[in-house]
């Protein structure tokens, strides 16, 4: 694979069984995303976004299809081996923030440093420098509750890339802001795409949103297609 290429799906086919009635949601899907690129994925509500973003995840498995996430089968690897594998190339941004309410800005983004065995000193220099990175460098003692909702979205983000994933999937990351925040942090993505050489993969219903990135493509009876 090209080493640029951070993602590459072939012939992805999603069902659930839904009773006696077979539910095919991806059907021969192909994806294809280089380092460094932004793409956002719009489609009808039930067309199968987070279905997609769950098997690019590594958090649910394809009933037939490869997915290559930086030259691995994800699709071959048993629960542990990907549990491993999400933890070190993927990361992952929600509508709501999910940031530990107790602990500072800077404590949550620390976190998955910590977890992966980087000293405290060394984890606190790289969150700091995060946070800069998000705009957050005044904020760092603060707690969630005490941020704006644009504010503790980019602490979120600043802990999806603090151990420096590969790919990045966001699932409706503005949801929950008003459209001027919505729109700071696509700027931000578009920033960090570049200054960490991270892909994004980003599901959103705002088509004007949408084309802040570099590719829009549209889920469709299953496949992505770009119009
Ligand atoms: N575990 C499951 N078992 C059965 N059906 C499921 C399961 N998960 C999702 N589905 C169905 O698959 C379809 C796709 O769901 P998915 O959540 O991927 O859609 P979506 O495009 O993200 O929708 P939305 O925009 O409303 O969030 C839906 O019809 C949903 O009901």
């Amino acid at each position: 694979m090209n080493n640029h290429v951070v993602v590459k799906c072939e012939h992805l086919t999603k069902s659930y069984q839904d009773g006696d009635v077979q539910l095919d949601i991806l059907n021969d899907l192909n994806l294809e995303l280089e380092a460094g690129t932004t793409l956002a994925i719009v489609g009808s509500s039930g067309s199968g976004k987070s279905t997609l973003l769950h098997l690019l995840g590594t958090l649910d498995k394809p009933n037939h299809g490869s997915i290559k996430i930086k030259d691995t089968d994800t699709t071959q690897l048993n629960r542990k081996q990907q549990a491993d594998f999400r933890n070190k190339h993927i990361g992952f941004i929600y509508q709501f923030h999910h940031l530990l309410m107790e602990f500072s800005a800077l404590e949550n983004v620390m976190l998955p440093l910590l977890i992966a065995g980087v000293s405290k000193s060394d984890a606190k220099k790289q969150a700091i420098a995060m946070l800069e990175n998000v705009g957050l460098s005044h904020r760092v003692s603060h707690k969630p509750d005490q941020l704006s909702g644009g504010e503790r979205q980019r602490v979120a983000i600043a802990r999806a890339l603090i151990t420096k994933p590969a790919l990045v999937l966001a699932d409706e990351p503005t949801g929950n802001l008003d459209k001027d925040n919505g729109e700071k942090i696509y700027e931000l993505i578009n920033q960090l795409k570049v200054s960490h050489n991270t892909a994004f993969v980003v599901v959103t219903h705002d088509l004007a949103l949408a084309a802040k990135l570099d590719k829009t493509m549209f889920i469709k009876d299953g496949k992505l297609a770009s119009e």
